[in-house]
């Protein structure tokens, strides 16, 4: 059996439909976790694949990626945001997402080079997402930020701050291992994810749907999930940033 382990949010449940409607199904063990946990568990190579925060890339002594799919976006992805109680100029800590790896580290990115502010990183929050601090704010990922653009009074989506400073996609997730696969077990990974891509519009007839938020825009168009050129050349330049901030 080969290991998975794939993010548990609302945006890989096309991914997650098609390993289980693919004959692939009897090869694999899949579990469901957050982002920051399926990283984890590929680096202490408790799993053999992982859909994991594309920051985690540089915690791997080995990596692979395995697939030309991912979690990325062009423009607002609508669910990774700076939640902020002032404007991000004058944010004086920043809460970081425990889930997060990407994002958290987006955010950084974009702080230095982009919005060119130093806040104090505030790592775990014991008042978490629900600071009344007026210089407080918090980065938020996946489903826990549905339905939240209008309860807060400045709100960054990040996938669009990055391309408003860069020109260029992101890639949020990808499909990794830490060690070499058979091809043969690619090409099957690689066709039954895009089944569970091709399926979406029959996944929606069984998905409930919010009021407070469009899914099926979300996971047509806002989540991109084709890893191209550009996401590889976004990846590249975001990974060249995340080492100048160590
Ligand atoms: C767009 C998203 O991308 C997620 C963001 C991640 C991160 O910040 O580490 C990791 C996995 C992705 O699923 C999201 O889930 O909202």
């Amino acid at each position: 059996m080969i290991k998975i382990s794939a993010v548990s949010y609302t945006n890989t449940i096309p991914f997650i439909y098609g390993l289980q409607h693919h004959p692939i199904k009897k090869e694999i063990d899949l579990s469901l976790d957050v982002p920051s946990l399926c990283a984890e568990k590929l680096i202490e190579n408790k799993v053999d694949i992982g859909l994991i925060p594309v920051a985690a890339i540089l915690d791997l002594p080995e990596h692979h990626i395995i697939s030309d799919y991912c979690i990325g976006a062009n423009g607002a992805v609508n669910s990774v945001f700076i939640f902020s109680n002032c404007p991000i100029e004058d944010v004086q800590y920043l809460q970081l997402d425990p889930q997060s790896r990407s994002s958290n580290n987006l955010a950084l990115v974009l702080l230095k080079n982009y919005w060119k502010v130093k806040p104090e990183l505030v790592s775990k929050a014991k008042e978490y997402g629900r600071s009344s601090h007026p210089k407080t704010a918090f980065v938020q990922i996946g489903d826990r930020t549905f339905g939240k653009i209008n309860q807060h009074s400045f709100v960054y989506d990040l996938a669009a701050e990055w391309k408003s400073f860069t020109g260029l996609e992101f890639v949020f997730a990808a499909w990794v291992s830490n060690k070499k696969l058979e091809d043969s077990f690619i090409d099957k990974l690689n066709a039954a994810l895009k089944l569970g891509l091709d399926s979406r519009l029959k996944i929606f007839e069984n998905m409930e749907m919010r009021k407070d938020f469009d899914l099926v825009d979300y996971l047509m168009h806002k989540i991109d999930y084709r890893l191209t050129d550009n996401k590889k050349e976004a990846l590249a330049l975001f990974h060249k940033y995340m080492r100048e901030l160590a």
